[in-house]
């Protein structure tokens, strides 16, 4: 994964004891009857609804995507376990946002509990209670981080109510849909929130807001279904005007900086794809606060082909008037049309924003530094690009 802008805008909470060091070798060297970790994650589940059954109504009816994302989450425990600073902030940010999914204290010894059983199974003859104590070790260090996380969060609900006001089908695999929030939804463009439908209990996937703050409580969101039962094709496909959803907490920190040291340079938004969601948001912000005169913003708009530019009609209503906003759409596979616009010397630009599918933000960046734009001047939103 790329470096993304890499600050959380996730609440805080008490401090938080490190791992002991020489935990993450010990791991690594006992790791292999462990792995893959999907049986062992198979194991621990199993553990955890037999010992206390009540627990299952916290998780949706596939596991599949929780599975997966445990073991991305051990992986990147392990990874990471000899940098606790950069874990910690994740582990907060996970922390608070597992409150939307009513997680509280105890649950995360009952998951203890299991993990230790699963340890033990699959561990193998070689497991050894000195392995055992460094795997309890981090798990403890990302539990009093997530714990940590939530309190920090404890003045921010855990999701607002949502009531769908506008629903349009604009391709059979994709829909914007407008939610009105029953009570003021506090996020700044470029930010997402993760949405869950009642079709789907207990699955969250994220979005990004598509529009910046309104009067009306509206939040406008791109949804492609990329695959069948999941929470998109819910969005796409089951949902209609009048439809409930939640919103969980506005997250990331993709921004234009209206204030501050860039605040004069010209601007280049690359949306692709669905990834243009936040690019309109943070165009729409730019235009209600034009102050710095003479700074110009070009949007590419990345599309496979002309069809697939779905929002074209409302970003050609944005652009009226506008004099600085220039709207380019980039259609085709690749991202030749942005090399040959970066070929022209006046178009390189003073701060870049990318969002779109990870192929076409890593692409993009590798074509902004050859043109001479600068790495910490190409911001993009790594917990976002290609989670949804
Ligand atoms: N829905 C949302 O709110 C947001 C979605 N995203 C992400 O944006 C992506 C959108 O996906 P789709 O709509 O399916 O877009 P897509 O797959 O149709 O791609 C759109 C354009 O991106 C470029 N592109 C795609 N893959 C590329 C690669 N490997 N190298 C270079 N250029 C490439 C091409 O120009 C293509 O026409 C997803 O990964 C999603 O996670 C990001 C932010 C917000």
């Amino acid at each position: 994964m790329l470096a993304p802008t890499g600050r959380s805008s996730a609440p805080q909470g008490p401090a938080v004891e490190p791992p002991e060091p020489g935990d993450r070798d010990l791991i690594l060297r006992h790791l292999a009857p462990l792995l893959p970790f999907d049986a062992l994650i198979e194991v621990l589940y199993d553990a955890m609804f037999v010992r206390r059954p009540y627990l299952r109504r916290l998780f949706p009816e596939s596991m599949e995507f929780q599975r997966q994302h445990l073991a991305h989450m051990f992986q990147h425990l392990i990874d990471h376990l000899d940098r606790p600073v950069e874990l910690d902030a994740r582990l907060r940010a996970l922390g608070a946002d597992h409150r939307k999914l009513g997680v509280w204290p105890a649950h995360y010894e009952a998951f203890e509990e299991s993990l230790i059983s699963a340890l033990r199974v699959r561990g193998g003859q070689l497991w050894t209670g000195q392995v055992e104590a460094a795997w309890i070790r981090m798990l403890r260090f990302a539990v009093a981080a997530m714990v940590a996380g939530a309190e920090g969060a404890a003045t921010e609900p855990p999701f607002w109510h949502g009531e769908v006001v506008g629903h349009e089908r604009r391709r059979p695999d994709l829909a914007v849909l407008r939610v009105r929030t029953g009570e003021p939804y506090p996020y700044r463009a470029g930010q997402y929130a993760a949405l869950e439908s009642p079709l789907l209990p207990h699955t969250w996937r994220t979005y990004s807001v598509a529009c910046a703050p309104r009067e009306d409580r509206v939040l406008e969101f791109h949804v492609r279904r990329t695959s069948p039962g999941g929470v998109s094709a819910a969005l796409v496909e089951g949902t209609g005007i009048g439809d409930q959803i939640r919103v969980g907490p506005p997250r990331g920190s993709l921004s234009l900086d209206l204030e501050g040291s860039d605040v004069h340079r010209d601007l280049l938004l690359v949306g692709g794809g669905t990834g243009l969601a936040p690019m309109k948001a943070l165009v729409e912000e730019f235009a209600a606060a034009h102050r710095a005169r003479g700074r110009r913003v070009r949007l590419v708009v990345a599309a496979r082909g002309r069809d697939d530019l779905y929002d074209w009609p409302a970003l050609v209503e944005l652009a009226a008037n506008r004099s600085w906003l220039e709207l380019t759409p980039m259609l085709g596979p690749d991202l030749e049309g942005l090399a040959a616009l970066l070929r022209g010397h006046q178009s390189v630009p003073g701060l870049a924003l990318l969002s779109g599918p990870s192929g076409m933000v890593a692409g993009a960046r590798s074509l902004l530094l050859d043109a001479g734009v600068p790495d910490h001047r190409i911001r993009y939103d790594g917990s976002t690009a290609g989670s949804r």
